[in-house]
């Protein structure tokens, strides 16, 4: 099968004195669970931002979901299609409530209000939130924001995953609980992480960021 993702050659930098991305390269398959490591710094973030065009590279190309990607709209089409995790969830959620939050996403592709309801229900209840819907979104803990920030994302019932550090703030509890869950879910995805043992029960494939480039971990 072809596929999902090929990064090819890509060059990245943030301004002219430090280049972050000097050639890194990466192809995401079907029903991998790509775990992508490296030092603090070494552009893992910036990574996944290209990814879904949040970011523009200087050089090298983008293809997803089987075309090559360059403008903004094609970005905007993939964007609901490879779901973002972002590193810190206040960067995430932005509505009143945890419900709004996770019917963001599902409203904004066209679902009515009676669906999007039932979709925040089924996520919800798949992260163990159940009664999270009414629940102040500004008012929840570092580890509880992380899981809605999934949530949402899952609600998108997105191809593919970027999860940035999902293990961050996390309890052993709810670590463990997220681990099964990534387990039991059908996509792709691509794992940021510094937590070794988070990787090493789930990483299918690892690669390595350094100095700007990708290699395989073996
Ligand atoms: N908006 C920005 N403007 C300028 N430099 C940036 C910006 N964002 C990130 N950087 C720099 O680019 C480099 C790569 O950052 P990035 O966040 O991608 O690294 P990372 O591998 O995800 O790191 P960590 O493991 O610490 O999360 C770092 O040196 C960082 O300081």
């Amino acid at each position: 099968m072809s596929a999902l993702f090929t990064l090819s050659d890509l060059h990245f930098a943030y301004g002219p004195e430090r280049p972050v991305l000097t050639g890194a390269s990466l192809t995401l398959a079907p029903g991998e669970r790509l775990a992508l490591v490296g030092d603090n710094g070494a552009g893992k973030s910036t990574l996944l931002a290209l990814m879904v065009g949040l970011l523009k590279p200087q050089g090298g190309t983008i293809a997803a979901f089987g075309r090559d990607r360059r403008t903004e709209a094609d970005f905007a089409e993939i964007r609901p299609r490879a779901g973002f995790v972002f590193q810190d969830p206040d960067d995430q959620l932005f509505c009143p409530t945890v419900a709004e939050d996770v019917a963001f996403g599902p409203l904004n592709l066209g679902a009515g209000k009676a669906e999007a309801r039932a979709v925040v229900a089924e996520t919800l209840a798949m992260l163990d939130l159940t009664d999270f819907g009414p629940r102040v979104t500004h008012h929840l803990s570092g580890g509880e924001k992380r899981l809605v920030s999934l949530a949402a994302v899952l609600a998108m019932k997105p191809e593919v995953l970027l999860l940035d550090e999902p293990t961050n703030a996390l309890d052993a509890r709810h670590r463990a609980r997220l681990i099964e869950i990534l387990r039991g879910l059908p996509q792709a995805m691509v794992i940021v992480s510094h937590d070794a043992a988070f990787l090493d029960a789930l990483a299918t494939r690892r690669l390595r960021l350094e100095d700007g480039r990708l290699q395989a971990i073996t």
